[in-house]
């Protein structure tokens, strides 16, 4: 913020990038990391709707806890060597492997019809 704005906590991204290049070009990396991050998303999911529809085809149940199980650990891992907290490692992981089950539970009842 410049000396002469005066503090808003509600200002907005606009007038607080306009008058500081130092966040703005923190904030232009921020930008493309998260570009990045939904890119590999939607390419994960892309790939975990063809192993649900695999799996109800073949009739493998949606979840495997071992896989699941090996999963973390590996993560938990890579975190640790990342410098990235395991715990929030595991929460995010485990957050997206309930969706991609829940799909599976969705293809597997949509194939039962
Ligand atoms: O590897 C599988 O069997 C999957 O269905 C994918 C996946 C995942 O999203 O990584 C999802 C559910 C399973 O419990 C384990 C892993």
């Amino acid at each position: 913020m410049s000396s002469e704005t005066p503090y808003s906590p509600h200002a907005t991204a606009e007038n607080q990038t306009g008058s500081d290049p130092v966040l703005a070009g923190f904030r232009k990396s921020i930008d493309n990391i998260d570009a990045a991050l939904i890119h590999m998303l939607a390419e994960r999911f892309r790939i975990t709707q063809a192993v649900g529809a695999y799996k109800a085809k073949v009739t493998l149940p949606p979840a495997d806890p071992d896989r699941e199980k090996r999963q973390i650990e590996r993560l938990r891992q890579l975190s640790e060597d990342a410098d990235l907290d395991p715990e929030f490692s595991e929460k995010f992981l485990r957050f997206i492997i309930d969706e991609v089950i829940r799909h599976h539970e969705k293809a597997r009842g949509a194939a039962q019809d």
